[in-house]
Parts: structure tokens; C-alpha cells; sequence
């Protein structure tokens, strides 16, 4: 694993910076194997980065999107990480839609929902368990409680070895997520965290020893590359600079 660690002035600047490396990223993926797959984080950190991605001009139709977790709402629900990406990025461009993978939400049974996400991840990468796929960019976001996805601080998908996506809980709400190890086997993971809230769980997450039950990031640790993108607020405490 290669770790980098960027600490950029302001969020601006972060989301300029993420908009450039995840370019690279998708033209490199392009280049060598014809197409290129990512999963999308959720939250409110990464839509600037989604709606700078519209604005670019990238061979869309070998793009593959899939989500690294979800709410458990409906697709039209304003919760819906599904429902920001499409508004910031996806319906801006010419993307066919068999290109987009969303985690299915509404059989009203998230372990239900979770095992077809997963077979429909199987078939497409062709891959079976105990093979774990390598998609091409996996970008993930943190809590300031030290989540990351939809896994969760001491809750049990942190554990979930078997499968690649399992059933997250949030405060007793379920999400759908990717597991740990189809994580750690992407190509490039890119953590973009802003704010400075999320200082105390970076600190713990980003030091030597630590407790990865109560702060789930330490638990990612991909075959290939990992970056952390920063604003300055979220990176104040590390003694990184770039
Ligand atoms: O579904 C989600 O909310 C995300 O996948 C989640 O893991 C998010 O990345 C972090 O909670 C950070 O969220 P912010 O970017 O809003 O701080």
C-alpha cells in the first residue's frame, strides 16, 4: 500500500485537487483495461467534487459507477447518496445507464438487498467469494466519530469477512455497504475529509496504534493506492504538509 497524505489550504482547494487525481485515476483505468469502475461516497463532502466531475470531459460510457454504501431510503428520498450524485454529477452527463450500479433499497429487507448488490457485483467483475474484485477507485469519506462507508464504530459489519457487501447500522438504521476487505482490494482508495470535526478522529485514525473497533478508517489499508485529501481544518493537528 501507498499512502500519501495531502493537506490543502480550504475545501476549494481540496475539492480542485480531488477533481484532478480522480481525472487521472478514471484516464489511467481507461487506458490500460478499456473501462474504468468507482464507487461513490456519500455524505455532503464529496457532491462539490461530483458537480466539478460534470464539468469535465471524460470518455463517460466506459465509466462504471457503483456506491460504497447507502441510506436505506428510496431512490427520490433527499437522504439518498444515490439521489446526490445523480443531481451533482451523473444526469449532467452522457453516461448510459447501464453504467450506473446503485444499491438496490426497497425490498424492505436490507440483508435481501445486500446479497443482490452483491451477486450483481460478482457477475459483473466475475468474480466469486473467496476473490475479492478490485474496483478501480473506491472514494470514502469520515465521520468524526472515525466511520467510514456505512461501517460503523464496535457494530458488526466492521467484522463482515465473507462477502462484499454486507448491512451497515447507523444508530439502529440499517445502510448497505462495501465490506472491509472488497475495500482494501481497490487500486486506489481516496479519503477526502474537510472540517475541522473531523480533527480528533483523524488524529486517531492516522496514529501508529490504535483502537480500529472504535475508529473503523484504521481499518482500511487497500493493495493499492490510498490518499487522504485534507482541507487545512480537518489536517491542522498532522504534521503533513504538501
Ligand atoms: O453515506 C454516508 O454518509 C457516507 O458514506 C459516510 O461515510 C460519509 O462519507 C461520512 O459520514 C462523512 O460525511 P460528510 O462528508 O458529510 O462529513
Amino acid at each position: 500500500m501507498d499512502k500519501v497524505v495531502e493537506v490543502l489550504p480550504d475545501k476549494s482547494a481540496l475539492v480542485n485537487r480531488a477533481t484532478i487525481l480522480v481525472q487521472e485515476k478514471i484516464e489511467s483505468a481507461i487506458a490500460s483495461q478499456g473501462q474504468c469502475t468507482i464507487a461513490l461516497a456519500g455524505g455532503s463532502t464529496p457532491k462539490p467534487l461530483y458537480e466539478a466531475l460534470a464539468q469535465t470531459s471524460l470518455p463517460w460510457e466506459k465509466l462504471h459507477v457503483f456506491w460504497g454504501d447507502e441510506r436505506y431510503v428510496l431512490p427520490e428520498h433527499p437522504d439518498s447518496n444515490q439521489n446526490m450524485a445523480r443531481q451533482a454529477w451523473l444526469d449532467r452527463i452522457p453516461i448510459p445507464a447501464a453504467n450506473i450500479h446503485p444499491m438496490p433499497t426497497a425490498s424492505g429487507n436490507p440483508e435481501e438487498d445486500a446479497a443482490t448488490y452483491n451477486t450483481e457485483l460478482e457477475q459483473f467483475f466475475g468474480q466469486s467469494i473467496p476473490n475479492f474484485p478490485a474496483l478501480d477507485i473506491i472514494l470514502l469519506g469520515m465521520g468524526d466519530d472515525g466511520h467510514t462507508a456505512s461501517l460503523f464504530p464496535h457494530t458488526a459489519a466492521l467484522s463482515v469477512g465473507d462477502r462484499l457487501i454486507t448491512v451497515g447500522n447507523k444508530d439502529g438504521q440499517p445502510r448497505l455497504t462495501f465490506t472491509v476487505p472488497l475495500i482494501n482490494q481497490a487500486s486506489n482508495v481516496i479519503f477526502l475529509v474537510a472540517g475541522a470535526n473531523k480533527v480528533p478522529a483523524l488524529e486517531q485514525v492516522m496514529a501508529a496504534e490504535g483502537d480500529s473497533q472504535q475508529y473503523p478508517s484504521r481499518l482500511i489499508s487497500p493493495s493499492g493506492e490510498l490518499w487522504w485529501l485534507l482541507d487545512a481544518a480537518a489536517g491542522s493537528k498532522l504534521d503533513i504538509t504538501c
